[in-house]
This record gives C-alpha cells, structure tokens and sequence, in this order.
C-alpha cells in the first residue's frame, strides 16, 4: 500500500490550501446536495477546527456544459454540513481571492471560484507543465501546504490536482485516505465466481477507455448510458449521435473512442451484454424502441428498456462481484429510472460483493429509498474509482506519494 503524509502530519496553525471534489449533479441551475459535501465535510470541518487558516479549491462541470456554474451555492450547502460558515469569493487567484485569503483568522474557511474558470486549470498536462502557470505560481505562496482530498478527480492532470504538491508540502486529505485505501484494496482482491459491470453514465470515455484493461478481470460487462448508444452505433443501429448542436455528448467521445469500441466488439463480443431497445419521451410519457426501430434523428434516448433490465437481471443475480460505474438512464427522472432502479436493487438483493461508484450514480441509492448497507462499497468517485480497478495510478494520488518520499 502506497503511503502519502494525511493530515495528521501537518504542523500546528497552518495555512492550507485543500483541493476537494465538490463536483454535483446541477438541477435548474440550482447545486444540489450529495455525498460528495457530507464527505468532505469531515475533512474541512477538522481542519477549521484545528485552527487552520483554511482555503478550499474544487471545480463544477464542464465549460460549455449547463453543469458549469460558479461555486457559490457549494459554500452554503458545505456549511451546512459542517455547521459552520464557508465564506466565498468569486476569485482563483486574481486580486479579490488574495485579499479574501490574507483576511482569513485561524478557523476560518474560505472557498475559491471554480478552478475550471481558469485557463490554466485546464487541459491535461504534466504536473512540471501545471506547476509553472499563473494559477500555481501566483496561490502557492500564499500557503504553507496543499492537501488533496479529491480522490474523485485524482484520474486528471489539471493544474489544482498536479501542479501543487510540486510547489508546496502535500498531504492527503481524509475523503483522500479513506477512498484511496477502500478502492485499492478492492483492486487487489480476487473474485472466485462471476463478475460482472456495469456501465453507463454520461461519461464513455472514462469507462470505455478501461474496457479493455478490465475485460481479464470482468466476465460480463452490461452496458447502459452514453456508452451503450455508442456500442449499438459501432453494431450498426440508428443511435449514438449529436442531434443537439450545443451538447456534445457522442461525437467526440466516438471519434475518441471508435477503435476501441470496434476492437472490443470484435475480440470480446461475448462478453459484452448490448441494450435490447431504449426508452424515450413521448407526449410526457416513457416510450421504448427496439434496436431496429432507433431513430436518432428524431429522439433523446434516455432509458435502457424494459426487456434489458429483465435480461441484466439474472446476470446480476448469479454474479459473485458487481461493479458499478455510470447510471443506465437518467434516474433522476422517474419515468426513466427503471435500468438503474432495476440493476441497483438487483445488486442490493444479491449475496455478493458490490461496489456502486459515481458521483451522480450513487444518488439513486438515496432517492429509491435504498440502504447503503446492502452495498460492499458505496464510492463517491467514479472514473478515479473504475481507473483504480486497473491497477493504473492516478497522477493526483502518485504526486502524494512522491511527495512523502
Ligand atoms: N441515456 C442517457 N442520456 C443522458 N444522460 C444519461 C443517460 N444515461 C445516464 N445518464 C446520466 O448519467 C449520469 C451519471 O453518469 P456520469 O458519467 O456523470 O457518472 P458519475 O456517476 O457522476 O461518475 P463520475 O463521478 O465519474 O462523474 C446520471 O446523472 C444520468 O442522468
Ligand atoms: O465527477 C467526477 O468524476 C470528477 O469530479 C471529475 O470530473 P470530470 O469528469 O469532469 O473531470
């Protein structure tokens, strides 16, 4: 195991600068509450405590995405859990955030904007690349250590996960700690029987990216969410294209991804369970299609059918391990939440080893009335988590590592 230095090696009345994953489904524009705050509340909540002068960083969505929206609301509801006030500036590292972190008294927390407001948050680069921005250069002085509690977005190079431990002292967080001992141990382990994924989700890329690596480990993989659309377009069906111009949730992810779809379909064919047909919206109410009758142009698929949540049952059902990654349909919405209602208490309901991961996944256990406790692991990380299962390292928690050494 892996050993970084957490929190409990920080000198007394530090200024620290914490990077969390505060990362949350948004709903008109409104932030809404999930583990993700509950978790890191823990962390925060002992460093204010402590006395800490305490400084948190952490991004919402994606440019361009209606997920991408200012933090502000992240503060109120973090302070909630804590019972303490989280104050906020919609500043990184401009002049009104360096103001806002020199008045802060030993205790007090503050939250910066967005990271992903700025330009050198993002692309991915290497951490040397990330270290020498603007962003990096101009906060870490400011500080006398970086800890990192977001295990959830350790998967990305960007410049508040990789470019701090090599400017500051690092640590880990205690969301880090913990996610990172639970989902390497679950890594290691070795499963006699049937094991089978889940997948689905918005994001394809994360998930498809590591089909190939996980296909020694995972007997079946049944498929949901944008990744499933994209399978069924790779097997010839009318699905898994951009209709909307202003969201682009298939064509990237197929040109990034197509060669590995198609090598997948062609050298693992059986392993692979496809949807039967998919749910859509019609007149407000839930309607499905076959395979044969998808028609892109014309709907939004939402659901896997009726007849693939009957077909993933049994398959669940005789698994000695499941892993889940990604819900199967957008859940949120009632009338189509039946694949991951139907797979989620399918899992519940068997004597197996589960892991349900995903920051927006792991809401459906709340929302359906289901108990944490029927799960082997409930993680509030997804892509980091599935990454995890490879046996890759995540550069977030690598840099954590190097910097104990
Ligand atoms: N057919 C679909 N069309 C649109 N959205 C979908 C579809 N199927 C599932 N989703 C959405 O996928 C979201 C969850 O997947 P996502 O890829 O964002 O993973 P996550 O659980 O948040 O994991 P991570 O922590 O990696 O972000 C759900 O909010 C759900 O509404
Ligand atoms: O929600 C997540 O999985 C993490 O916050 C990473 O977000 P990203 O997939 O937009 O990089």
């Amino acid at each position: 195991m892996a050993s970084f230095n957490t929190i409990d090696d920080l000198d007394d009345a530090q200024r620290v600068l914490v990077r969390l994953d505060l990362n949350s489904p948004v709903e008109d524009g409104e932030a809404q509450d999930n583990r993700r705050f509950s978790r890191h509340a823990e962390t925060v909540g002992e460093l204010a405590d402590e006395g800490h002068r305490v400084v948190l960083m952490a991004h919402q969505g994606r440019p361009g995405r209606d997920t991408f929206v200012s933090l502000d609301q992240h503060a109120g509801i973090l302070g909630e859990h804590i019972d303490r006030e989280i104050q906020f500036v919609d500043d990184i590292y401009g002049d009104d955030a360096l103001d806002a972190i020199e008045a802060l008294e030993p205790g007090e927390v503050l939250l910066l904007e967005n990271t992903r407001m700025s330009d050198d948050e993002l692309p991915e680069e290497a951490p040397e690349v990330k270290a020498d921005t603007e962003f990096v250069q101009t906060l870490a002085p400011q500080f006398d250590a970086y800890i990192n509690d977001a295990y959830s977005a350790a998967h990305r190079k960007h410049a508040s996960l990789v470019g701090f431990p090599l400017a500051l002292p690092a640590f880990a967080g205690r969301v880090m700690e913990t996610e990172y001992e639970a989902n390497t141990a679950i890594a290691n382990r070795e499963f006699d029987g049937q094991v089978t994924m889940l997948v689905g989700g918005t994001k394809a890329t994360d998930v498809i990216g590591v089909m190939e690596t996980l296909g020694e480990k995972i007997d079946t993989f049944c498929l949901g969410g944008i990744a499933s659309h994209l399978f069924l377009r790779a097997a010839g069906y009318d699905v898994g294209y951009d209709r909307h111009e202003d969201l682009d949730l298939y064509d990237t992810q197929w040109a990034n991804n197509e060669d590995v779809i198609r090598r997948l379909l062609d050298e693992r064919r059986d392993q692979i369970e496809l949807p039967e047909g998919l749910a859509y919206e019609d007149d407000g109410e839930r309607a499905e299609h076959t395979r044969e009758q998808l028609d892109a142009a014309n709907h939004d698929y939402m659901d896997i059918s009726e007849e693939t949540v009957e077909k993933y049952d049994p398959t669940i059902r005789n698994s000695d391990a499941v892993f889940l990654k990604g819900a199967l349909g957008v859940f949120e919405e009632e009338q189509f939440s039946a694949g991951t209602v139907g797979a989620v208490k399918a899992i519940a309901e068997t004597d197996c080893f589960s892991v349900v991961g995903g920051g927006d996944t792991s809401r459906s256990i709340e929302m359906y009335g289901m108990d944490e406790a029927d799960f082997g692991h409930v993680s509030i990380a997804g892509g980091a988590y599935i990454r995890a299962l490879t046996g890759d390292d995540l550069p977030g928690v690598e840099l954590l590592v190097d910097a104990a050494n």
